[in-house]
């Protein structure tokens, strides 16, 4: 039995692709503090919503996906109906295994781990670090229930930060991009279901081939850039405003907040 305490929106990618993949709904138990969220993921996967304290009691693997601002609270429910054998993963941005630790049982198995949201079309990414009682035993746990919605890997606790930075907030930033890209597509006339089409897939088919080409972006950039061209023209202008330099800074900028979230 699984549960999903905080089922909001990174509880629901991670919700619907578990199911997606084969769980069935009767196995999983969502904690929601809003009654009417509660009651809507009801209705849109069949799953019952239950008392933290009753998820802690009945689920052998709980994955905590409230804010890191809620973490302390909630684990204050459940530290006390939590028997010693369960696992808990916390997808929380900056807290570390050490405060989860520090207010469950002694020896509880943690798992801090950091998703994002294309979990819910199955092509998440997601990056484990083990706390001090979890075993390989509980990392492969944390991984079969993790590998069927994208990615997993696995990775020192230290660099959690940067990984929250670079692929927890990452499809942020790329839906910035596109969003931009298809209101330029408007702005030059274009219908926006057509900029929107254009966009979205240029978007899957340059992800599939930086996935699955095995070369460099710079390399695969250089092969849309012709001589004299068109691509020439704008990455002068993106240069030339500094988008690699923004980006490095956004980046920074998240992996700071991130830290600065483990600090409460
Ligand atoms: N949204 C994202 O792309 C990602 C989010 N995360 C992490 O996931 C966590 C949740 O983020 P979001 O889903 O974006 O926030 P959210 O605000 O959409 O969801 C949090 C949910 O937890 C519920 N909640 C709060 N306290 C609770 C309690 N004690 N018991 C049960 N439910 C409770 C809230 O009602 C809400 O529905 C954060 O810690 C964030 O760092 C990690 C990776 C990606
Ligand atoms: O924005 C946040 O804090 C969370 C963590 C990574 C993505 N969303």
């Amino acid at each position: 039995m699984i549960a999903i305490i905080g089922a909001g929106r990174m509880g629901e990618a991670l919700l619907a692709g578990i199911l997606n993949t084969g769980h069935d709904p009767a196995d999983v138990l969502v904690t929601e503090a809003r009654r009417e969220r509660a009651e809507e993921l009801r209705e849109r996967y069949g799953v019952a919503s239950v008392p933290a304290a009753r998820a802690a009691a009945r689920a052998d693997t709980l994955v905590l996906a409230i804010k890191p601002q809620d973490m302390v609270a909630a684990l204050n429910e459940i530290a006390a109906s939590l028997p010693a054998d369960r696992l808990v993963i916390s997808v929380a941005a900056g807290i570390t295994t050490t405060v989860l630790e520090k207010h469950l049982a002694a020896e509880t198995a943690v798992v801090r781990a950091m998703p994002n949201t294309p979990a819910l079309v199955g092509q998440g990414m997601t990056a484990l670090a083990a706390g001090t009682h979890a075993s390989e035993e509980h990392l492969a746990r944390a991984e079969a229930l993790l590998r069927p919605v994208g990615e997993v890997l696995r990775v020192p606790e230290r660099h959690m930060d940067a990984v929250t930075a670079l692929s927890g907030s990452g499809p942020a930033y790329f839906y910035l991009v596109a969003e931009a890209m298809i209101e330029a597509g408007v702005l030059m006339g274009l219908p926006r279901p057509t900029a929107e089409r254009l966009v979205a897939q240029t978007a899957v088919g340059s992800a599939a081939m930086l996935r699955d080409s095995g070369e460099h972006p710079a390399l695969l950039r250089e092969a849309v850039t012709s001589p004299g061209g068109t691509t020439a023209a704008a990455l002068r202008e993106l240069e030339r405003r500094g988008l690699r330099s923004a980006l490095t800074d956004a980046v920074e900028a998240a992996r700071r907040r991130s830290r600065e979230l483990s600090e409460g």
